[in-house]
């Protein structure tokens, strides 16, 4: 039975981290292995300001200076890594930059999610080329694999759905029983038409768990800067636990409020199939992971905290002095869903709909201007949304203390509030 493997941006920042790799691929090629790579540290994040650039005239300066800057953080990790050997490797960097100039040129008219989609595949077709040949060149033998022809999906561009049936067939067809290491890219995806999809960012475990879902897999191992998924992110609470075993539902809940360790979409396709999903520190892969698999009978030990910032809050309301009842919540639902926008708190009274989602300027704008047409929108900028699970008594007046609570929500299993992040502290600790 395969097991998959995956490796996150800070898994594979540079030359040293990729080097840390081998050994962990090593000790598990006496079985059938894919490997799922994201793109190289924050080059995600540079691609989507490449693109930035790439769509406005004005800035072709920055857009080549900022393009030249990722070719040579590239050049660097691969002539670290293979020395006088690097010619060849620095050959297919340079003709799928090549071909990353030639997709800005093509796609700058048009939308903003199709250019999105065509340019920003790029981090990860990069990653795994590197990744691919230094396997190959430590004598693992390992197979590249294209994502875009494997994870077949619609062309909803940056949240593509997938098509399950042709992506299994495919995968199975070209995966299954392979005796080479199956390197290949999160993240992305293709349409039949061969146009490279996105499935949402960091969304790379939840291709990993495509993988392992198609593949009927044993085991799907998240490789992390972390030995786990704690209870809080162990940056910014200062006595952040390592939960060692939590269920499918209790990681999605974690996933779905924010916890940044895992893609939300992922635990479903590994539900399905009852494949287990552990959380490794790749610095120390002896140490105790998490294990998440059906088992509910730890969700509850202790209480989770989940910060999300640069959060937005509008307040909606109607001009006529009427009723915010289903019709016009549903409207404003609906416009929320056509913007793409999904609220991490909602709230409602007689005449006001209140909604909390994340400060994304090129969604959020066009739907202000959309709710304005017909409700008065109030507006606040620059909040934080606590999310704990399973809090304690008193645990939520505890962490609120000093602190306005704009809006608040519970129920029995979870409780948020929302604050203005100049009142938040950079490092919280979790009451008793
Ligand atoms: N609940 C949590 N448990 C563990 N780590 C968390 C949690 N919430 C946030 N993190 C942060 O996530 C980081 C790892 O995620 P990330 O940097 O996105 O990894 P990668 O891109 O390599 O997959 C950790 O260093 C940690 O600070
Ligand atoms: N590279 C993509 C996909 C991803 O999952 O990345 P990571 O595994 O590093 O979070 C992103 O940054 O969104």
């Amino acid at each position: 039975m395969t097991t998959v493997f995956k490796f996150g941006g800070a898994s594979i920042k540079d030359a040293d981290a990729i080097r840390q790799l081998t050994p962990l691929i090593e000790s598990h090629r006496d079985r059938p292995l894919v490997v799922v790579v994201s793109a190289m540290g924050k080059t995600t994040n540079k691609l989507e300001a490449l693109l930035a650039a790439a769509r406005d005239e004005s800035r072709r300066d920055s857009y080549r200076e900022r393009f030249e800057a990722l070719k040579t953080e590239h050049h660097e990790a691969i002539e670290s890594l293979f020395g006088d050997s690097a010619d060849s490797p620095l050959e297919r960097i340079d003709a799928l930059f090549d071909e990353l100039d030639a997709q800005h040129r093509k796609h700058r008219g048009s939308a903003y999610a199709r250019h999105y989609d065509q340019t920003v595949c790029y981090g990860e077709l990069l990653s795994t080329t590197i990744v691919a040949a230094w396997l190959n060149h430590c004598d693992i033998a390992t197979d590249w694999q294209d994502a875009r022809e494997l994870v077949r999906t619609d062309n909803h561009y940056q949240a593509a759905n997938l098509d399950w049936e042709a992506t299994a067939e495919t995968v199975r067809k070209r995966l299954a029983n392979s005796e080479r290491v199956t390197l290949t890219q999160g993240f992305i995806g293709g349409t039949t038409e061969g146009e490279a999809t996105t499935l949402g960012r960091e969304g790379s475990d939840f291709s990993a768990a495509i993988f392992a879902h198609c593949l009927d897999a044993r085991e799907v191992v998240i490789w992390k800067d972390v030995t786990g998924l704690f209870n809080a992110d162990p940056r910014r609470f200062d006595n952040a636990v390592q939960l060692e075993h939590i269920s499918y539902a209790e990681a999605t809940e974690l996933a779905w409020h924010g916890a940044k360790v895992i893609h939300p979409k992922t635990l479903g396709p590994l539900q399905e199939k009852s494949i287990p999903l552990t959380v490794r520190s790749f610095e120390t892969p002896e140490a105790a992971p998490t294990t998440i698999d059906a088992e509910r009978r730890f969700d509850s030990d202790v209480a989770s905290c989940i910060l999300r910032e640069d959060q937005v809050w509008l307040e909606v309301q109607p001009r006529d002095f009427s009723f915010m009842d289903e019709p016009r919540q549903h409207d404003i639902l609906g416009r929320l869903v056509e913007a793409g926008l999904h609220a991490n708190l909602v709230d409602s009274s007689a005449m006001r709909f209140v909604l909390c989602l994340d400060d994304k300027p090129e969604r959020l704008e066009p739907l202000i201007e959309s709710l304005q047409g017909d409700y008065e929108v109030a507006r606040e900028n620059d909040l934080t949304l606590l999310t704990v699970r399973h809090p304690g008594p008193g645990m939520m007046d505890a962490l609120s203390e000093g602190r306005e609570t704009l809006a608040e929500r519970r129920n029995a299993t979870t409780a948020q509030r929302l604050f203005y992040s100049q009142e938040c502290p950079e490092t919280w600790h979790i009451p008793d």
